[in-house]
C-alpha cells in the first residue's frame, strides 16, 4: 500500500529520541541542518537520478557521469553553495567521478606541497575547475612501493626544466582516477634526477591536455585502463594509463613548499616577521641545479596520502550504515517460519543468528563514526603542528590513519557483504542496492595504500615504540598504553630475520592496536555530555557490544595470552546476547538516525516505508529484459533448440 509506513509499529518500540541521535551522528546540529537539506535537494532533483545506473553501457555510464558532475558544479556556482555544502552535494550524488580525485587529492596535493607561488597560481583555476587534475602516482609495475617508481624527471639546466620521461613499459602511469579520459593536469610523482644523481621520488605538476580541444599534449600516450570489478560503479570512474615520452615541464613545476626562498638568506629579524607564514619546505632544485635536501622529514611528500586516509575512515561509517540500513530494515520486513496459529511468521530480526550478525554492524558504523572524528581532530592537531615546524607527532599520525583506513575498510567492505547475505536471495538484486555499493567500496581496501602494507606500516611503529620502552622516550598519546607492557622488552624470540619473518603476527597485533583505538575513541565519546532522551544509553549499548563481539570473536587469543580466563568468555557471551536484546526494540529508530534519503540509500529492501514487496515486483518490468515479452535472440538460438533444429542452424 502507497503511504504506507510499515515499519511504523518497529519506530513506536524505541526508546531514545532519535531526533537527537541523528545530531551526534552528523556531528553537530550545525552538520545536521546542512547534510539534511543537501541530501533532500539532491534526492528532490532528477538531474541526479541514478537507478538506472546498473543497466548502461561503459560509455553510457561514463557520459551520465560526466552530465552529472557538470550538473552538480551548476547547482553550486548557481546557489553559491559553500565549500561544507558542496562536500555534502558530492556526497549525496553518489558517483565516484574524477571530481572526487580533483577536489580529494590534487587540490589537497598542492596545498601540502606547492610553494605559495605555486598555490597561487594553480589553486584557483582548480577551485574553479578551470584545469582539472589528477593524481598520479601509481605505475603499472609500482603501486605500494612508491620508492621504486620508474618514472623519471630529469633536471635540464639549459633550459631550466624537467624532462619528464617513462623509460620501461612498467613505468606507465596506471589507475589514477580522471585521468583516463578528463584530466588536464596531474601531480605525476616521478623519480628526481639532478646532475646525474637521483634525489628520491618528487611530485610535479604536469599539464596532460589541451585546454582548447582536449586532446593529449605532445609526449603523452594516454587513455583508460578498461573495466573494473562490478556492473556499473566504480565504472564511472575513468582510471587512467599514461607514459611520458621526454615531457618537459618548467623548474617550477616541481612540488617543492618551501619558505620563500629569500627567507633562508635574510637576516634574523626578517625572519622573524615571516615567520607566521613560514611553510614546511621540502626539497628544492634551483636554477643553477642544485638539489636542496630538505631539512623536514621526507615523508611530508606523502602529505595527500595522509589527508585522503583520514577522509576515507570517516566514509568507512557513511558506507557502512548504509548497508547496515538496508539489513536492519529489510530484516524488520521480511518473515520466515515460525507462525503460531494461523499468525505472521516471525521478523528474521527477531533471530539471534541474525541480531549476532547485524547488530555489531550497526554497533561498528557508530563506532567507526566517532573514531573518524577523532582522526579529523588528529590530522588537523598534526597540520597546525607541521607548520609551526614541529614534527613530533607525524609518525603517530601516520600510524593513525593508516592503521584506522585498513581496519575500517576491512570492516566496511566485509560488512556491506554480510548484509547483502543477511538479505537471503533478494540483497543478490541490484535493486537492493547492495551489491553496487560492495563493488565500489571494495576497492578502498586497496587504494590508498594496500591494507595490508598499511599494517606493517603500524606494525613498525608498534615496534619501534616497544624498542623504546625502559628508556627517557616514554610512549604518549595513542600508544601511552605501552608502559603498561613494559615486560615485553623481557620478551625474546628466536627467529632470523625478526620483523619479516614474523609480519603476519606483527600485522595482526596492528589490527589489536587498531581495534584498541576505535574502542577507547567510542569509550571517550560517551565522556562527553549527549543531550537527549535515552542517547547516551543506547550508544553505551552499541559500544558494549562492539567491544565485547570483538572480545568474543578474538577470545582464543585472549585465552592464549591468559588476559581473560574461560569463565570471562562465557560471561561475555551472555552479555553479549543480553545486549543484542536490549537494541533489539531500538534497531530500526537506531538506522534512522543517519537520516539516509531513499534515493541515497538506492534500495528497495532498504525503503523508509518498508514497502519491499510491492517495489520489488514493479521494478522487475522495468528492466531492460522485459522491454518485450519474447527476448531478442528466439528465433536465432531458442527456437531451434526447442525444435531440434540446432545443428542446421547457423549460430
Ligand atoms: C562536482 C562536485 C564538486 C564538489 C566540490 C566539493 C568540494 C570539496 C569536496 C571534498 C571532497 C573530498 C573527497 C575525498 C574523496 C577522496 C577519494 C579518493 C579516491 C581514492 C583514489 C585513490 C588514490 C590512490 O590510491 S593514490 C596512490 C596511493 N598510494 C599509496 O598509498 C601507496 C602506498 N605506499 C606508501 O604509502 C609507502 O610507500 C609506504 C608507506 C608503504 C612505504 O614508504 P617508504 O617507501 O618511504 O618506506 P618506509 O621505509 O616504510 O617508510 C619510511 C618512513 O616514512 C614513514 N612514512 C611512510 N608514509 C608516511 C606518511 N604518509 N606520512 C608520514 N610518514 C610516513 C614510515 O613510517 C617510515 O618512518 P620511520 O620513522 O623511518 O620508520
Ligand atoms: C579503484 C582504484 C583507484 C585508484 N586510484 C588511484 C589514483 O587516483 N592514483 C594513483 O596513483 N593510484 C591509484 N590507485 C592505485 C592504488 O593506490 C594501488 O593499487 C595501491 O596502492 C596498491 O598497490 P599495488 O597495486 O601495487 O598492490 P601490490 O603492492 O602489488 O599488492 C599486491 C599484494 O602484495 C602484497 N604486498 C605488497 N607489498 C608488500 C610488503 N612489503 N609486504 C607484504 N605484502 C606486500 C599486498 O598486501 C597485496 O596482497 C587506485 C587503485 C584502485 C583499485
Amino acid at each position: 500500500m502507497e503511504g504506507v509506513d510499515h515499519l511504523a509499529h518497529e519506530r513506536n518500540k524505541s526508546e531514545f529520541d532519535v531526533d537527537a541521535m541523528k545530531i551526534v551522528w552528523a556531528g553537530s546540529p550545525h552538520a545536521f541542518v546542512v547534510s539534511d537539506r543537501i541530501s533532500k535537494l539532491v534526492a528532490s532533483d532528477p538531474g541526479f537520478r541514478k537507478d538506472n545506473r546498473s543497466t548502461l553501457s561503459r560509455k553510457e555510464l561514463f557520459k551520465n557521469t560526466l552530465r552529472k558532475a557538470a550538473y552538480a558544479w551548476k547547482t553550486i556556482i548557481d546557489l553559491h553553495l559553500s565549500e561544507e555544502e558542496a562536500a555534502k552535494l558530492r556526497f549525496y550524488v553518489d558517483e565516484p567521478a574524477f571530481t572526487d580525485v580533483h577536489w580529494g587529492m590534487f587540490i589537497p596535493a598542492i596545498k601540502g606541497q606547492g610553494t605559495e607561488e605555486q598555490q597561487q597560481k594553480w589553486l584557483p583555476l582548480a577551485y574553479k575547475m578551470q584545469i582539472i587534475g589528477c593524481y598520479a602516482q601509481t605505475e603499472l609495475g609500482h603501486g605500494s612501493n612508491v620508492q621504486g617508481l620508474e618514472t623519471t624527471a630529469t633536471f635540464d639546466p639549459q633550459t631550466d626544466e624537467f624532462i619528464i620521461h617513462s623509460p620501461t613499459l612498467t613505468s606507465s602511469k596506471w589507475w589514477p582516477g580522471g585521468l583516463g579520459k578528463v584530466a588536464t593536469h596531474a601531480i605525476a610523482y616521478a623519480l628526481l634526477i639532478v646532475g646525474g644523481r637521483e634525489q628520491g621520488v618528487h611530485g610535479f605538476i604536469v599539464q596532460l591536455r589541451s585546454l582548447e580541444d582536449h586532446s593529449p599534449l605532445p609526449g603523452m600516450t594516454v587513455g583508460d585502463i578498461g573495466m573494473k570489478f562490478g556492473n556499473g560503479a566504480y565504472n564511472a570512474m575513468d582510471n587512467g594509463v599514461l607514459r611520458f615520452d621526454h615531457v618537459r615541464i618548467p623548474r617550477n613545476q616541481m612540488l617543492m613548499r618551501c619558505a620563500q626562498y629569500t627567507c633562508l638568506c635574510m637576516p634574523s629579524d626578517a625572519k622573524l616577521i615571516l615567520e607566521p607564514c613560514i611553510l614546511i619546505r621540502v626539497s628544492q632544485v634551483t636554477c643553477e641545479g642544485k638539489y636542496k635536501q630538505s631539512d623536514v622529514p621526507r615523508q611530508l611528500v606523502y602529505g595527500a596520502m595522509l589527508y585522503v586516509r583520514q577522509t576515507i575512515v570517516a566514509d568507512a561509517s557513511c558506507a557502512l550504515s548504509r548497508a547496515v540500513c538496508i539489513a536492519t530494515r529489510y530484516s524488520a520486513v521480511r518473515r520466515q517460519f515460525g507462525s503460531q496459529n494461523g499468525g505472521p511468521e516471525t521478523q528474521v530480526i527477531d533471530y539471534k543468528t541474525q541480531q549476532s550478525r547485524l547488530f555489531p554492524l550497526l554497533a561498528s558504523a557508530y563506532a567507526f563514526r566517532f573514531v573518524g572524528e577523532w582522526l579529523k581532530w588528529l590530522y588537523a592537531d598534526v597540520t597546525q603542528r607541521l607548520q609551526a615546524n614541529d614534527f613530533s607527532t607525524l609518525p603517530e599520525a601516520h600510524a593513525c590513519t593508516a592503521g584506522l583506513k585498513s581496519l575500517t575498510t576491512t570492516a566496511t567492505a566485509d560488512g556491506i557483504e554480510e548484509c547483502r547475505k543477511l538479505c537471503g536471495g533478494h540483497g543478490y538484486l541490484c535493486s537492493s542496492g547492495l551489491p553496487e555499493l560492495f563493488a565500489v567500496y571494495v576497492p578502498a581496501c586497496t587504494y590508498e595504500g594496500e591494507n595490508t602494507v598499511l599494517l606493517l606500516q603500524v606494525a613498525r611503529f608498534l615496534m619501534k615504540t616497544v624498542s623504546q620502552l625502559g628508556s627517557s622516550k616514554k610512549p604518549v598519546g595513542t600508544i601511552a598504553y605501552m608502559t603498561r607492557v613494559e615486560h615485553l622488552m623481557q620478551c625474546r624470540c628466536g627467529v632470523q630475520r625478526g620483523f619479516a619473518e614474523l609480519s603476519a603476527d606483527l600485522v595482526e597485533a596492528a589490527v589489536a592496536h587498531c581495534q584498541l583505538l576505535v574502542v577507547s575513541k567510542f569509550i571517550e565519546k560517551l565522556q562527553q555530555e549527549i543531550p537527549g532522551k535515552g542517547v547516551k544509553q543506547q550508544l553505551e549499548v552499541l559500544c558494549n557490544i562492539y567491544a565485547l563481539f570483538l572480545l568474543h570473536k578474538h577470545q582464543g587469543d585472549f585465552l592464549s595470552t591468559g588476559c581473560i580466563t574461560p569463565k570471562h568468555a562465557a560471561l561475555a557471551n551472555d552479555e553479549l546476547r543480553s545486549l543484542y536484546s536490549q537494541v533489539r526494540p531500538n534497531a530500526i529508530a537506531l538506522v534512522d538516525a543517519f537520516n539516509y534519503t531513499d534515493h541515497y540509500l538506492g534500495s528497495i529492501l532498504g525503503c523508509y516505508d518498508g514497502n519491499v514487496y510491492p517495489k520489488l515486483y514493479e521494478a522487475a518490468w522495468k528492466d531492460p529484459l522485459n522491454e518485450s515479452v519474447v527476448p531478442d535472440g528466439y528465433h536465432q538460438y531458442i527456437r531451434p533448440l526447442l525444435k531440434q533444429e540446432i545443428r542446421t542452424a547457423r549460430l
